[in-house]
């Protein structure tokens, strides 16, 4: 069953969405993507004479604290559907069933964060069906929130004969799946950020279906460090060593090729105003940390991603929240833009790498930009998402 498939006249359509934006300290909302990115399921709905209630968590409260609640968020929301939100302050019991009941066709109202209720990340059954009495349909568009086996995403489907998921949810399979079922070859993708630990299975996923692989960011020096090369300072997990030199095996196994940092840019404190030098990325001294690709890579970086066909992008090349080491990410982002607009077909996902290429102004320049982190990580494992799995089963 597609969104397509339903006649919502007169039903109120129960959306979970992912509203974890973030806010300031004066609790205005910074980056509405994740809202915008709802827009269009929310809008389907009320076009076709419906009502839609809105629910989401927003951060990780411990105690129902004012800077975790989502009315912060409604007059953002309703700015960007045209539409005056209602909100209720509780997202089960009287209040939200008084609200609920009152909605009309056409109108949109937002619950207070799910995860003020301990219940919704226990998964707890009796806790989702309250919710799920709120609403005659369910619509799943919460991606970034898919990898959670919440009450508001894994449990409460079974509850509803009417059930899907929404565009931006569909968006974000299609858009993956392009990747990785039926990419255009060659495809390459670019792993990089801080740790290897965290990025582990997602690379050991990966490595079977691309033909390229480019490792950069804090990332690169565990493997440069195992095959003999002099890292200094540099950010290091000594004991995924053996990994990375498995890891390297392996990939000659599947014939697919690891691409590393030929030089760096490296720094003598950790530091915006740290004194800077070039170096061979295997020739770093003691006392000196590698902060950035070198210029020598981001050239060969920048001519292996003209050869690629389809372009998967996930963690930045170095410290790119420091001026001083954003040059590398900003490099990638620049070749990942041409090869985009010479007809390959590109997708950025990642928090961090979201925050770069936005922050340099990339966005509308590749194909696709995930509006999940841990969600898109965890579907680029290999793993089947809780959120994902509801609805289909
Ligand atoms: N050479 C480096 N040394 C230390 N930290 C690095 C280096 N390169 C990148 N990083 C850091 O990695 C972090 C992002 O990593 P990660 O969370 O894995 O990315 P993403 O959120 O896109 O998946 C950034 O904060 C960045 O500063
Ligand atoms: O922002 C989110 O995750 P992300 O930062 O990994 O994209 C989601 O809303 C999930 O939030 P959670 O990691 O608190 O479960």
């Amino acid at each position: 069953m597609t969104i397509n498939d339903i006649n919502f006249k007169d039903k109120k359509a129960l959306v979970r969405v992912d509203f974890n934006v973030p806010l300031d300290d004066n609790l205005n909302v910074t980056d509405t993507t994740r809202i915008e990115a709802a827009k269009d399921t929310i809008i389907h709905v009320l076009e076709n004479d419906g009502a839609v209630i809105l629910m989401s968590h927003l951060g990780r409260p411990k105690n129902k604290e004012n800077e975790f609640s989502l009315k912060h968020v409604v007059e953002k929301a309703s700015d960007i559907l045209g539409v005056q939100v209602k909100f209720a302050e509780d997202c089960v019991g009287q209040s939200a069933i008084q609200a609920a009941q009152d909605l009309q066709s056409g109108e949109v109202l937002l619950l207070e964060n799910l995860r003020y209720h301990d219940e919704e990340k226990a998964g707890d059954s009796a806790f989702a069906k309250a919710l799920s009495q709120l609403g005659d349909v369910y619509i799943n568009d919460a991606f970034g929130t898919a990898h959670r086996a919440h009450a508001s995403t894994a449990i409460i489907a079974q509850f509803f004969e009417e059930k899907c998921f929404g565009f931006l949810m569909n968006r974000e399979i299609e858009n993956l799946n392009k990747v990785l079922e039926t990419p255009e070859r060659p495809l390459l993708a670019i792993l990089g950020g801080a740790k290897v630990s965290s990025k582990i299975t997602v690379i050991e996923n990966i490595l079977q279906k691309v033909d390229h692989l480019i490792i950069a960011g804090g990332m690169a020096y565990t493997f440069i460090k195992a095959q003999g090369g002099k890292i200094g300072n540099s950010l290091v997990e000594d004991d995924k060593q053996e990994l990375a030199l498995e890891i390297l095996k392996k990939a000659q196994e599947h014939n697919t090729q690891i691409h590393l940092p030929v030089d760096v840019l490296m720094a003598d404190d950790f530091s915006e105003t740290a004194n800077r030098k070039e170096a061979a990325i295997d020739q770093i001294p003691d006392g000196w940390m590698g902060l950035d690709i070198g210029e020598k890579t981001q050239q060969q970086f920048h001519d292996l991603i003209q050869q690629a066909q389809t372009i998967l992008w996930n963690g930045p090349a170095g410290v790119f929240e420091m001026q001083a080491f954003a040059q590398g990410t900003k490099a990638l982002g620049d070749a990942i833009a041409v090869a985009t607009k010479n007809g390959a077909f590109s997708l950025v996902g990642g928090g961090d790498s979201v925050a770069a290429v936005k922050q340099f102004g990339y966005a509308d320049k590749v194909s696709y930009v995930s509006t999940g982190g841990g969600a898109m990580l965890e579907l680029l494992e290999g793993k089947t998402l809780p959120g994902i799995a509801a609805i289909v089963d």
